[in-house]
């Protein structure tokens, strides 16, 4: 197996707060691993970490470490900009910028110097097939893109990430301001994506978790209790806590 992430021993503190104890977890190239656990339980801190949003927060402390194809991410000489180029990230709400469609996905080409309008034109429209956003946006992609739904504002944002071509997509509970036809519609798309990315997602929702995910990590206040490819956490989970959990007992 092909791992893209291999994380060995990683704690994170907030101040004095240990937030993530020892969490050592290998993610497979082209995978969908989806983070699950009750709230405050430290998934979207361990989502942070793969690259390196925490390193804007004060007082924060990271030991351990993290190997993206290899090579630490956390290394003092590691580009954060050209690290985030590779791992990008969705959030819970769509947050497209205020401004027309294509010029959200021409957005970061643009900033990483690429200026012709030809080829901006077939990265616009490459992304948003991607993301299958086209077919609904083409005749208005110099329309604001506030003016899309909620689930077409986030599979804008999922394009505009695609644009400056990423091997790591991070979505931090990408559904859950979301109706239940654009959820499907996200998951749909990240079944297909997991074919040239590979994909880490936080979701509360366990059902999401079993439809999309290939792998499922089980967090409990900041540790990674039990991970293992989803069918085995769902039907023979090996800790007593994640079969509470995913029974409904607690949380
Ligand atoms: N910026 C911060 N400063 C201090 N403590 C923080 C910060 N962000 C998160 N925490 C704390 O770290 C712990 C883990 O939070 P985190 O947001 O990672 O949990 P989560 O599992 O993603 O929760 P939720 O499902 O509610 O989003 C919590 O106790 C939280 O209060």
């Amino acid at each position: 197996m092909n791992y893209k992430i291999q994380v060995s021993k990683l704690k994170l503190y907030y101040g004095d707060v240990l937030a993530l104890k020892k969490v050592s977890i290998d993610i497979a190239e082209n995978s969908v691993l989806a983070l699950i656990g009750p709230s405050g339980c430290g998934k979207s801190t361990f989502l942070k970490t793969l690259n390196r949003m925490n390193d804007l927060i004060e007082g924060v402390k990271i030991e351990g470490e993290i190997l993206l194809d290899g090579e630490n991410i956390y290394h003092p000489k590691v580009d954060i900009v050209m690290l985030r180029k590779r791992v990008g990230m969705v959030f819970q709400r769509p947050n497209p910028f205020p401004m027309s469609i294509y010029d959200n996905i021409a957005f970061g080409p643009r900033i990483h110097g690429l200026n012709d309008r030809a080829r901006l034109d077939q990265i616009v429209e490459k992304s948003l097939t991607d993301a299958v956003l086209w077919e609904e946006v083409k005749d208005r992609l110099h329309s604001s893109a506030m003016g899309l739904s909620g689930g077409q504002q986030q599979r804008l944002c999922i394009a505009r990430l695609l644009a400056v071509e990423p091997e790591i997509l991070l979505m931090d509970e990408p559904c859950s301001a979301l109706d239940p036809i654009s959820t499907m519609k996200i998951e749909e798309l990240v079944t297909e994506l997991k074919t040239n990315y590979t994909i880490v997602m936080v979701t509360h929702n366990m059902q999401q978790a079993a439809r999309v995910s290939d792998y499922t990590g089980f967090f409990l206040s900041g540790d990674l209790v039990e991970h293992d490819k989803t069918d085995a956490i769902f039907t023979r989970p090996q800790d007593k806590r994640t079969e509470d959990y995913i029974t409904g007992r607690f949380g």
